[in-house]
């Protein structure tokens, strides 16, 4: 047998994630020992149980003790914290990484912690669901997906590259990209349509109740596919907003403009303007199902990919 990429891993929170990681590099032998770090002795117990880890500590330092690869798997603000807790833990030469929504503030956040001789490899796989927690993940959920690492300028090159293999092993596609230009793509694929998501289902859930109802009764009628992205996990999206605020707010600038022009366009009967309009983003679905990103397939829902082609 070959030997695996990394001798020890360390995940830093198993959740969605953390989980589908521990998953994935199980079925492509990746780690020769997987640690995971809960906050609870329960948590601890649990991932054991779930077998996705060799071993579970609710102590930072003792998780990272001897791993050559630490990722951080946490929402975003829990990012600081931790990296101070566990830096006295971690060896010379250990690569550590993280797979947030947000990149410039886990660089913000992490760097200043991390010892000298110590690796720092910024990661954010594009895959994902909207659930949470370590059962709600499984190992196909990074196959033809991008992960996009963001290193530091003068990162190790051999460090960047055995992080870039992990996922490439786990069937990603790896791209490199400055921070700051990170934040500003995410904020407009990702970050802006869960704020409308999370916006137009709380209007609705505003209305009077036997209105309210019928949005339930009818949500096949383009609601439904808002609800699942709003049923995304709110500590997780609180972190998001709270650390990309310039660039979200940004885009959301930009949103409000062109919501107005339509707004504009209906009030005064511009049928060409809107046709136009949805001509335009109708080309940018068609992209977006040429390039194999339309949908993703959970085993917890095996009909999903299907309905969305
Ligand atoms: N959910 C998604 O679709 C995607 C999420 N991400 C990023 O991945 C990160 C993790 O997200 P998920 O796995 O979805 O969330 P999750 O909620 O499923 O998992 C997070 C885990 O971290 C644990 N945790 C929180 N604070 C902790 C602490 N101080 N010490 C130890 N464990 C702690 C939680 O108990 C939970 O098990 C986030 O930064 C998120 O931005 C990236 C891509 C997709
Ligand atoms: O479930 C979905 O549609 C997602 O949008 C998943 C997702 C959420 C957050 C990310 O940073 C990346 C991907």
């Amino acid at each position: 047998m070959n030997r695996p990429l990394f001798d020890k891993v360390t995940l830093i929170g198993v959740g969605l994630i953390g989980s589908s990681l521990a998953r994935a590099m199980h079925r492509h032998g990746l780690a020769g020992e997987i640690a995971g770090c809960a906050r609870t002795e329960e948590s601890c117990a649990h991932l054991l149980e779930l077998e996705l880890c060799d071993t579970a500590h609710s102590d930072p330092a003792e998780a990272v003790q001897d791993a050559d690869l630490v990722i951080l798997c946490v929402p975003v603000s829990a990012n600081a914290a931790l990296a101070e807790a566990m830096a006295p833990g971690l060896k010379r030469g250990a690569i550590v990484s993280d797979v947030g929504s947000v990149k410039q503030s886990v660089i913000r956040d992490v760097d200043p912690f991390l010892p000298e001789g110590v690796h720092f490899i910024p990661g954010h796989p594009i895959a994902g669901t909207e659930h949470s927690g370590p059962e709600a993940g499984f190992a196909e959920l990074f196959e033809n997906r991008y992960v996009i690492l963001t290193p530091p300028p003068g990162s190790d090159e051999e460090a960047l590259e055995k992080v870039a293999q992990l996922w490439r092993t786990c069937g990603s596609t790896v791209e490199i990209m400055e921070p700051g230009h990170h934040d500003k793509v995410l904020a407009i694929t990702s970050h802006l349509p869960h704020l409308i998501a999370y916006t137009i289902v709380g209007t609705a859930a505003n209305l009077e109740e036997s209105e309210r109802r019928e949005v339930v009764k009818y949500s096949a009628s383009g609601f439904r596919d808002f609800t699942r992205i709003a049923a995304s996990d709110p500590i997780m999206w609180r972190d998001v907003f709270l650390n990309n605020r310039e660039a979200v707010l940004e885009m959301l600038q930009r949103f409000n403009e062109d919501i107005t022009a339509l707004q504009r366009a209906i009030r005064w009967g511009e049928g060409e303007m809107l046709e136009s309009r949805f001509q335009q983003t109708r080309e940018i679905r068609r992209g977006v199902v040429e390039l194999g990103q339309a949908g993703t397939f959970d085993p917890r829902e095996p009909e999903k990919v299907k309905k969305e082609e």
